[in-house]
């Protein structure tokens, strides 16, 4: 197959931005909603569609901002950190968060439908990179603190952050990251 594939060519030198670098404009109205459309075609285990979105717009990221910087001397974060974190969600041009949202299902294990909620944040972030935006997935503890998820995030118990999906643009050119080495993770089973 040496054939030309443009697709082919995206998958084996795609690269992420750094969330800090993203720059306004970000993806708004159609070019938006094309991203999120090719974000929820993901392989989905009985169709369930265990994820949503969250669409966090500027006054909202102020407001997520000031309840970084209050969670996380609670939590006893790093104040570092915790500064990096606030002003990461000030500066970002556009922040979609994906939902986790599992549903009880016979057919479908939680897992499954957290690794769905995960193929979501990876199409997004590949969809965004494919049509010329700058795009990272991050987390971070705040991700991860129930009380950031009920009151800044609104989300319901079952719920959880699967990620936080920064989008804008991005003229910095960013080096390879390293790869693994598929000699030490493939092993082919023969018997
Ligand atoms: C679930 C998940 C959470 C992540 N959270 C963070 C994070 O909080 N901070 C960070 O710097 N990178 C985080 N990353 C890694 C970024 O996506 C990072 O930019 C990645 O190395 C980009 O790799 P790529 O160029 O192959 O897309 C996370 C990745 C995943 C999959």
């Amino acid at each position: 197959m040496t054939q030309a594939n443009p697709v082919m060519d995206f998958l084996l030198t795609r690269r992420s931005k750094p969330a800090a670098a993203l720059t306004a404009p970000a993806p708004e109205g159609a070019a938006l909603e094309q991203l999120l459309t090719a974000a929820a075609r993901v392989p989905d285990h009985g169709a369930l569609a265990p994820w949503r979105f969250l669409v966090l717009e500027a006054p909202a990221r102020q407001r997520l901002a000031g309840l970084v910087r209050e969670r996380g001397p609670l939590l006893g974060v790093d104040p570092v950190k915790v500064e990096k974190s606030a002003s990461l969600w000030e500066k970002s041009p556009l922040v979609v968060a994906v939902i986790a949202a599992p549903v009880p299902s016979e057919k479908a294990p939680e897992l499954e439908q957290i690794l769905s909620a995960g193929a979501v944040c990876a199409a997004l972030v590949n969809a965004a990179l494919a049509s010329g935006w700058g795009a990272a997935w991050i987390t971070g503890w705040a991700a991860f603190d129930r009380e950031f998820m009920s009151r800044g995030l609104d989300l319901a118990p079952q719920e959880q952050v699967a990620g936080f999906v920064h989008l804008g643009s991005c003229a910095t050119a960013v080096g390879d990251r390293p790869r693994p080495d598929l000699a030490a993770i493939v092993t082919r089973v023969s018997a």
